[in-house]
């Protein structure tokens, strides 16, 4: 039955995630998670450069301190919701149009900006310390790596790796996303940095570009007027807040006053903050925690966090297949099709009746004739026959029932080695992996019960009867009997 259907537990493109920081607002206050640790040396330096520059001043209502998310924003005074934490004039961003104005900016011309942008951090992080560039102010301060699972050892990403080949989506993800990284690199050193080095008089090796990389990832802000992809100075030493989960207003670029021209870089607490604690925002509400963990190195225990992508796909073997597509891109999905599935949400809508296209066949492919090229989408929203509607449970129930069963643990283990004291990498692998799990238990219980329900279905063709009129109250046929 199921020969006309295939489905694929894979990973969607790994760079399709939406921007990178965003902004929120929130009614209630964070706790204190400012902590005495003396600030590193190099902070100082950051701190002093943009005082005498007179981007900040003893009276900045924030500071850079130490925090257990390495560094961050901490208040000076009381801060109320909405009050401006930090201003950063344009002159200080880091954005393609100050690799352009740089002296790289000739061979970095038609780079896609994240590499442009990239091979600038780099240059200024491995030129020579007596060459002065302001510049190695800001650099200086940024770490050398996160928790980001593309900075993992072969032995951590073990940990999110399955039995069998296929491991968590995170790890295809993150290898994929490696990947991309590596041959962007060996592209990018034969065109521009080998072929230029009296620009580039150092090495560069992937794991710079790896680390360059990770940096834009964790900390670039985009989607913000006219900019896509801007580091901003002091601004990205801003953490993440789970409890904060709106994201309006936390930043915006503004004109720098009435009579200028320039542009400022404007950051607002979205809630209250006493003086002492951290100021925090909500990055992404969107995001799930693969992509938290892979862009930042962090999850939340947050459910809706949890997702799955599940791959869906109509076989270009289907005798169908030309009509399927046509009637897959009409209602807007593909012959590959990406389905989110997130912990305790309902599925999304395209989904049954995709499946349900997917599997069409036998006595029911009479709906793939062009008449019903208009209403065959309504059809397929609700059950189409037995047979086809038996399939789709099937097909996806031993999928769900393959990928659990290609993890090395239960979600009862993952939960019992939770609680322990865990390095942050094992932890984000044990909640990664548990709730892929448990969103792939969810999908296989909703299409049990669909299966139990097989019975208690309409299926198209009394539903076909019935608007002829030819159902009776109790689902009776009724017959024309002649008089
Ligand atoms: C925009 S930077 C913030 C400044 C950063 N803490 C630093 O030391 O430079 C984002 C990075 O901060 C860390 N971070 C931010 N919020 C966090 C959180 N809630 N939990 C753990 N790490 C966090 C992660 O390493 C993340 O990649």
């Amino acid at each position: 039955m199921a020969t006309f259907f295939s489905t694929i537990f894979s990973s969607p493109n790994p760079l399709s995630s939406k921007s990178i920081l965003h902004s929120n607002q929130q009614q209630f206050t964070v706790k204190c998670n400012a902590s005495a640790a003396p600030l590193p040396p190099e902070v100082h330096t950051f701190w002093k450069w943009l005082s005498d520059e007179k981007v900040v001043s003893s009276k900045s209502p924030a500071k850079p301190a130490t925090v257990p998310e390495g560094l961050g924003l901490v208040a000076q005074k009381d801060l109320g919701r909405n009050e401006v934490v930090l201003e950063v004039p344009k002159k200080f961003w880091i954005n393609p149009d100050t690799v352009s104005a740089s002296e790289i900016g000739n061979v970095c011309n038609g780079l896609k900006p994240w590499i442009s942008v990239a091979l600038f951090l780099i240059r200024e992080k491995l030129r020579e310390e007596d060459e002065y560039s302001p510049w190695r102010n800001y650099i200086d301060v940024l770490p050398e790596y996160t928790d980001s699972t593309i900075f993992w050892s072969e032995e951590e990403l073990g940990e999110i790796e399955g039995w069998s080949f296929s491991g968590t989506q995170l790890l295809s993800t993150t290898l994929s996303v490696k990947e991309y990284v590596k041959n962007e690199f060996l592209q990018v050193q034969e065109q521009v940095i080998l072929p230029n080095k009296q620009l580039f008089p150092f090495a560069i090796t992937l794991e710079d570009f790896v680390w360059a990389f990770g940096i834009l990832r964790s900390r670039a802000f985009s989607r913000l007027r006219g900019q896509n992809l801007v580091l901003i100075p002091l601004a990205d030493l801003i953490n993440h807040s789970p409890s904060i989960t709106t994201e309006d207003g936390a930043y915006e670029i503004k004109g720098a006053g009435l009579f200028s021209r320039d542009q400022i870089f404007s950051l607002r607490t979205p809630i209250p903050v006493k003086a002492g604690q951290q100021v925090l925002i909500q990055y992404d509400l969107n995001k799930s925690n693969a992509e938290l963990a892979l862009d930042y190195g962090f999850i939340e225990s947050t459910p809706d966090r949890n997702t799955y992508t599940l791959t869906l796909q109509i076989s270009d073997s289907d005798p169908y297949f030309d009509d399927k597509l046509d009637i897959a891109e009409t209602n807007g999905t593909k012959a590959i099709q990406y389905f989110d599935i997130t912990l305790g949400r309902p599925l999304p809508p395209k989904m049954l009746p995709y499946l349900r296209l997917v599997a069409l066949g036998g006595t029911d492919a009479f709906l793939l004739e062009s008449i019903f090229r208009n209403s065959v989408w309504d059809h397929l929203e609700l059950p189409v026959s037995r047979d086809n509607e038996e399939v789709i449970c099937q097909v996806v129930r031993g999928a769900c029932q393959s990928a659990l069963s290609s993890y090395r643990t239960t979600i009862e283990e993952d939960e019992k080695l939770k609680g322990g004291d865990l390095d942050q990498r094992v932890e984000i692998a044990i909640g990664i992996r548990a709730g892929e799990k448990m969103v792939l238990q969810q999908i296989d219980e909703n299409f049990k019960e669909r299966e139990m329900e097989l019975d208690e279905y309409e299926y198209y063709q009394e539903r076909r009867l019935r608007d002829l009129g030819l159902v009776g109250e109790q689902g009776d046929i009724i017959f024309w009997e002649p008089k």
